[in-house]
Order: C-alpha cells, then structure tokens, then sequence
C-alpha cells in the first residue's frame, strides 16, 4: 500500500475543479440524502487525530515484550505504535491496490473507538461531518447569495455494532443512537450491519438487538450486510434479514462488490433487499430483478475507482442505471480513507468527461430525489 505525502487529489476534487462556481452553487444547494456511510470509516481526520491524541496519552507506545512470537499480537488491539502509523497513513492518503487491502485499515480505527466515550465523540464528528453547514460560507454560494450548506440533507449512518472491554453491542448501539436522535428524525437514523466475519451467534445477537431497539422505539431504520469481501457463507445472514424483513426493518446488502462474491448474488436477493450496495457485478438475469422489484442502487463512484473494482467512470455501472431510469442513491462509503465528500460525488455527475459523467442539471435533481425517495421509512418522522 503506498503512503502519499500530502493527500492526492481524488476523482471527486478534480470533477468539482472542472465546475464553475455557480455549478457547485447549483449541487451545493440540493438536497441530497447519504444511505451508504460507515460510520468507522466517516471519522472526519480532526476527529481521528484527537481520538489519537487521547489514545496516545492513555497508552504510551512500548515495544513488543522480547519474547513475543511474531503473530503474538495478530488478534489483539494494535500497538499504540501501529495506531500512529495507521492514522499518519489516513491522515496522508492512502493508495490500495485492491479493495481487499481497505478492510485491515479499519482495525487501528476501531483501538479509537472503543469506549462509550470514544465511540460518541466519533459519531458526533460523523454527523456534523455530513449535516453541519460548513462552518465558513463557500465561496460559491456566497457568489450565489446564499448561505453555507450542509453536505446532505438527510444521513443514514451505518454501523458495526463491536463488544469491546468497555462495552457491549447493546451499550455500542444505545451510544451512536443517543447521538443520532439528538438530530430531528427528518436528519439521520441508524442502520445496523452484520459484518460479513461475525460467526452465526453473533450475527443473531446483533439482528435481535437492531429488532429489539427498534421495538423499544428507537431509530433504527434496517440492517446491512458488509465486511471483507472474501469472508463468506451468507446463508446464515440471509435467514436473519428475512427476519428482520418481517419485523419492518429495512435491508441492504453489499452485494457482488467483486467479481468473486458475485456467485452469491442470486442468494441475497432472494431475500428481497430493498436495496443492494455497490452492486457492481450483477449479471444479465441478477439486473432484470433488480429493474423489476425497483430495488435502489446504492452508488459510490470514488470508493469503486479507488478500490478499482471499476477502472474508470466511463465504465461504472451507475450509466445502465441512469439508462433505465432506476433508482439509484449517490453515496460516499468512507471518507476517511478515500477522502471524498457528498459534493464531490454529485460533481462526478455534473463535470464534463472525462472528468465526470456530464449530466445535465434537471438529471442529477432526478437523482438526487431519487435518493431522498429511497431512504428507509422512518417510524420516528412519521406524523
Ligand atoms: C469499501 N467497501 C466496503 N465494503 C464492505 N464493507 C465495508 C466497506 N467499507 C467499509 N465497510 C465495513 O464498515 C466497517 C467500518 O465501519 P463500522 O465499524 O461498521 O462503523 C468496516 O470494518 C467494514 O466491515
């Protein structure tokens, strides 16, 4: 994995440097719902570097004991060391040659998210990340008369819930609940994941919480599937998000990211998602569900050509998509190691090729509704 010195400039920075100011005006104004965010992969960096701090404080770098084998550590918390090195790396911009290299990344964010405290402080970076007006007015809304915006109007943060020492998945759940319904319900709800690597129990333990906290009234608005793509048997998980299905839940599932996972397709789907993230590699009979059951495609351009699951925009599934008119959701993923923004996904769209797909402006507010339209209902916003 190369390390970059100072963060490169991503897809999403070049299509919005091809804009006028009136341009980014135009998508700065729009509202814009974000339904696929992690939240361990949103930190905001100023965010990350104080968690960090704190960390370092709190557990001073010390080397391996002398007798450690090599692998000693290989399941356990990473050194404090290996935390600064991973965070300067986030912190520079990382290059992966794959997507399968993305996925360790995580683990020096979740040493920094591991108390209630912690994990709050994340989740309230995370919210004012996407729906905060930016704090100084841009300049083009500024040229355009109006005030700052937010990056999206409406956020469906995504989350891992993780039993650490300090706390349970439940104590996990209620933390970043707390946060997000301290927001209006019209903002931000939570979707629960099952990580792809949990064993069968856990899996279970965590679908019953996301039903059980919904039931209590909480803002629980579906359940995911992620993880590492290579982990695998979705059979067990294809059962619990029919479960989750029954209890009112919504449900999306990564799905055929690689080439590889794409042999489980047809099973996923038969659980009816009502929506599939990424969705790269569906084939002829696995697109014509999708067209028929309406079924939202979940799109992040950047987090595709940075993982170079896609090789080029010219090349991305998301033109079938605009093609047939379907529901697609333009999304983000992780910002924090592809350094992208809402607004620079949006651009993707608008800048002309080769930068960007060229839309016009009446096209992207079809797809930025087409977004809004998809987000899951919402039992708290109801009146
Ligand atoms: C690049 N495409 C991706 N595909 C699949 N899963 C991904 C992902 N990006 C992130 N995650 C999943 O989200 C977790 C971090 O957030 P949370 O701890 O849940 O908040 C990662 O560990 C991974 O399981």
């Amino acid at each position: 994995m190369a390390v970059a010195q100072s963060p490169p400039m991503g897809p999403g920075d070049i299509a919005l440097r091809a804009l006028t100011p009136s341009q980014i005006a135009f998508l700065e104004r729009l509202p814009k719902a974000e339904l696929h965010a992690h939240l361990n992969g949103s930190i905001p960096i100023p965010v990350l570097l104080e968690l960090a701090r704190e960390h370092t404080h709190t557990h001073a770098p010390s080397p391996p004991p002398a007798n450690a084998s090599a692998n000693a550590n290989a399941n356990a918390e990473p050194l404090a060391a290996e935390i600064l090195l991973a965070v300067e790396r986030l912190r520079a911009g990382v290059e992966v040659a794959s997507i399968h290299e993305i996925f360790p990344l995580f683990s020096a964010v979740y040493a920094l998210t591991s108390t209630p405290a912690s994990l709050r402080r994340a989740t309230r970076g995370v919210l004012s990340h996407f729906l905060d007006p930016a704090s100084e007015a841009s300049p083009s809304a500024a040229e355009e008369g109006g005030g700052a915006a937010a990056a999206a109007a409406y956020l469906e943060l995504r989350t891992t819930p993780r039993e650490t020492p300090h706390m349970s998945r439940r104590v996990y759940l209620e933390t970043v609940l707390d946060e997000i319904e301290a927001r209006s319900p019209d903002a931000a709800a939570l979707i629960v994941s099952l990580d792809r690597r949990m064993t069968a129990d856990v899996a279970r333990e965590v679908l019953e919480l996301a039903v059980q906290l919904r039931r209590e009234g909480r803002r629980v608005v579906g359940v995911d599937l992620c993880g590492d793509v290579k982990a695998c048997d979705v059979t067990v998980f294809v059962k619990l998000f029919r479960i989750a299905r029954a209890e009112g839940l919504g449900v999306t599932l990564h799905a055929a990211e690689t080439k590889e996972n794409s042999v489980e397709t047809r099973e996923l789907l038969s659980c009816e998602p009502e929506r599939l993230g990424h969705a790269t590699f569906l084939d002829e009979e696995e697109r014509k569900v999708v067209l028929e059951r309406g079924t939202c495609i979940e799109i992040c351009l950047t987090s595709n050509l940075l993982c170079k699951t896609v090789l080029q925009l010219e090349d991305h599934h998301i033109r079938y998509y605009l093609a047939q008119n379907h529901p697609i959701a333009i999304s983000t993923d992780d910002i924090l190691p592809f350094r992208n923004s809402i607004l620079g996904e949006y651009a993707l769209l608008m800048a002309p090729k080769p930068f960007g797909l060229g839309l016009t402006e009446s096209e992207i507010e079809r797809v930025a509704r087409m977004g809004m339209e998809s987000r899951f209902p919402n039992p708290s916003s109801l009146p």
